[in-house]
């Protein structure tokens, strides 16, 4: 076993972050594209990318693939500097950036597959080609030249040559864009199942009420900075509050421990924490509860606030 292959996890009792950028920053001339981002990635998790167009996503994701050199900073990949004496380290990625993936037009979908896994090294890749067809919902299509492709189809053989050699970190520039509802949902169903199994998912999207469902975290790219990373599986337990005096009440949920993030949106109070001592306090000063309701956290709509607000 090789350096690189104990890093990997082959049988290291304690896997390393699968990707970080470590104050990753990328310049073109003199004009800053990226600044300081920094983030990790396990096994298992999935990180989404989101951000306004020429926010930067895919000049990062360049950077995370080793197509494009950072500035300032660095990459590491499975505890390897990518840019910097790691490359062995890209046999365990699979990547689709800018998407749809470029294949041979003439060559069918199956045989650019084929190709894609001899130059992977992949032996006996018959059966796991099928698989991936399959998986993408290809077969149909999986004997026609590539060339007669609709968008769709292309994007979707790209995710499926992506995850052929089946990697252990996956990097995705908008998988999803081009493809019908369906498509983008058997898309993210897919990706949910490789973080299941282990395999750590970073993707760019503009699609966050369907990543908010399965991500482990979205970072939020404004002006090349990384203005927010918003922790999905650590949501608390938000509500949403109507009373008598809105700001007073507000005011007095701020003192009580226990009661956290408390919001004014117009004349509703939200906040996190146990709703009965919120209740009982707000009571016991005379203040009238007019509403009490679960507030669910709604990433588009904290997105959309946190993009205008950066
Ligand atoms: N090769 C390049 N040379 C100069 N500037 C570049 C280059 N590539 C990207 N940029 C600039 O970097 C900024 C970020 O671009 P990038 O494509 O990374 O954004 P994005 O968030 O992926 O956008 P979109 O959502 O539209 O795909 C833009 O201002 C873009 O003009």
């Amino acid at each position: 076993m090789n350096a690189v292959e104990a890093a990997a996890g082959a049988s290291a009792p304690v896997q390393p972050t699968s990707l970080e950028a470590q104050n990753v920053g990328k310049k073109y001339g003199r004009k800053p594209v990226l600044e300081s981002v920094s983030f990790r990635l396990h096994p298992g998790e999935v990180y989404a990318l989101a951000g306004p167009n020429g926010s930067g996503k895919t000049t990062l994701i360049r950077l995370l693939t080793g197509l494009a050199f950072p500035t300032s900073g660095r990459v590491l990949m499975l505890g390897h500097d990518l840019h910097n004496g790691g490359y062995a380290v890209r046999r365990y990625l699979g990547a689709v950036v800018e998407a749809p993936a470029a294949f041979y037009p003439h060559l069918t979908g199956r045989q650019n597959l084929e190709m894609q896994a001899f130059l992977s090294g992949l032996t006996n890749a018959e059966a796991r080609i099928r698989e991936v067809l399959a998986k993408l919902e290809l077969l149909a299509v999986a004997d026609q030249p590539t060339g007669a492709y609709s968008l769709g189809q292309r994007q979707r053989l790209g995710l499926a040559a992506a995850i052929l050699p089946a990697p252990k970190v996956l990097v995705l520039d908008e998988p999803t864009s081009g493809l019908d509802p369906l498509g983008i949902n058997k898309v993210h169903e897919i990706l949910a199942e490789l973080a299941w199994n282990g395999t750590a998912v970073l993707l760019s999207t503009h699609h966050l009420r369907e990543v908010s469902g399965y991500a482990d975290r979205v970072g939020i790219l404004g002006g090349g900075r990384l203005i927010d990373e918003v922790t999905m599986t650590a949501k608390g337990e938000r509500y949403r509050l109507r009373v008598s005096e809105p700001e007073r009440v507000a005011a007095l949920l701020k003192t009580i421990p226990g009661i956290e993030n408390v919001t004014l949106r117009d004349v509703v109070i939200v906040f996190e924490g146990a709703p009965q001592t919120a209740i009982a306090e707000v009571v016991r000063e005379g203040y009238q509860v007019q509403a009490l309701e679960r507030d669910y956290f709604d990433l588009y709509d904290y997105y959309r606030e946190r993009v205008r607000n950066a």
